[in-house]
């Protein structure tokens, strides 16, 4: 959707602002540009609407290359957004968003009522907020009315400039949290710039980690965690890039244990294989589970002693999650179901097996195979 093809931008200064740079973003992708201050993101970032013009090499739009694309025309396909909102003063917060379609042409009625529908989308009411003027916002409420103006008039890609990076640090997960919610169901092709390697991680598909004027490594959030390309990003990245990782590691299935089962309606087994058994309904769904010592102090069934599982995760959420969720409930183990299929158990997660899940991940990026495929090392217990 975006290509750069061998950019460079040198300043009559002589300062290379971005030196041969070539990388693509696809479609309904969200590419993080992280690096510090002064690396070049912003400005590989204006070359795309044409608010900079490369001195070298090629960008693509859609295949089109935009340095023959009238810049006005090409800015009505490209939302902008920035930390410095940027909304008229004058103007209310309905009006501020519906400018772009109505400069396009689109009836001011119109206009207005898309704009309600889009303050709604990015979670400011628009019977409390659409009457407003920007000073009479928070500071996140303005970012807000940001991301709704430059998703006006649909445009297939966006450009955010550290759209979030003027608000506290609560708002801005926030913000990024909805933005994600967002991303999932308009699927811009969407380059972020940020400072925040936290940021970059969190929202991004792919991150492209900038050094001075180049990109030192283009992967996913994982992968750049998991193998730094360079001793540079490796630093940038932060000494607990393993932490980092659990959270955008997903639980997969193979990752599970398979505890023994049994089902609610069966009689209460004397004896279990292990210290606890998981409780299925008739439909193989999560009920909760059974301790060895319950099952032997009972009669009846397993419904009467089985107790509800509170520790529980769908399969693909974090391996950060499920640390938490089992720190949460004091729990040695969480059970994993699949959501899809309402909510049939998949298996359980025990901290060893989401050691195992991590050091398998981390194996995966680098040699770039499946998770799966993966064939670990064992690590020694220290006391047996
Ligand atoms: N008009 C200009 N003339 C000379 N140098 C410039 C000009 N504009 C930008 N630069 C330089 O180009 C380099 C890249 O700037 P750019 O704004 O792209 O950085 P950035 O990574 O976005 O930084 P920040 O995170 O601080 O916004 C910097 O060294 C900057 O000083």
């Amino acid at each position: 959707m975006i290509r750069f093809e061998h950019v460079s931008k040198r300043y009559a200064d002589g300062t290379t602002a971005v030196d041969d740079l070539s990388f693509e973003v696809n479609e309904g992708e969200l590419v993080t540009l992280v690096g510090p201050s002064g690396c070049g993101k912003t400005t590989t970032m204006k070359m795309v609407n044409r608010l900079i013009e490369p001195t070298e090499g090629r960008i693509f739009l859609d295949g089109d290359d935009i340095s023959g694309i009238d810049p006005v025309q090409l800015r009505r396909r490209i939302g902008y957004v920035i930390q410095q909102v940027g909304l008229f003063p004058h103007k209310s917060v309905l009006d501020n968003t519906a400018t772009v379609p109505h400069l396009l042409g689109v009836k001011r009625a119109k206009a207005r009522e898309r704009a309600a529908e889009l303050l709604d989308l990015v979670g400011l009411d628009p019977k409390v907020f659409g009457d407003r003027y920007p000073e009479q916002l928070s500071g996140g409420q303005r970012q807000r009315v940001g991301v709704a103006r430059a998703l006006a008039a649909d445009p297939p890609v966006l450009l955010m400039d550290e759209p979030f990076g003027a608000v506290d640090p609560v708002v801005r997960e926030h913000l990024q949290t909805e933005f994600l919610r967002l991303q999932q169901t308009l699927n811009k092709t969407v380059l972020f710039v940020t400072h925040d390697i936290e940021e970059a991680v969190r929202l991004g598909d792919r991150i492209a980690v900038y050094g001075q004027g180049r990109i030192e490594q283009y992967d996913t959030p994982p992968a750049v965690l998991g193998a730094p390309a360079t001793p540079y990003v490796a630093d940038f990245v932060g000494a607990d890039r393993g932490l980092k990782r659990l959270s955008v590691t997903p639980i997969e299935e193979g990752d599970l244990e398979q505890p023994p089962v049994v089902h609610l309606d069966d009689p209460l087994p004397r004896e279990l294989d292990a210290r606890w058994a998981v409780v299925l309904d008739d439909d193989n769904n999560l009920h909760g589970w059974l301790s060895a010592e319950h099952a032997r102090a009972g009669g009846g069934t397993v419904r009467d002693q089985a107790r509800r599982m509170e520790a529980w995760l769908p399969v693909g959420a974090s391996l950060k999650q499920a640390f938490a969720t089992m720190l949460q409930h004091d729990a040695g183990w969480i059970a994993v179901i699949d959501e899809d299929s309402q909510g049939r158990f998949l298996g359980v997660l025990t901290p060893a097996r989401l050691h195992e899940a991590l050091r398998r991940s981390t194996a995966a990026d680098a040699r770039d195979i499946p998770r799966a495929e993966v064939e670990l090392e064992t690590v020694a217990p220290l006391i047996t």
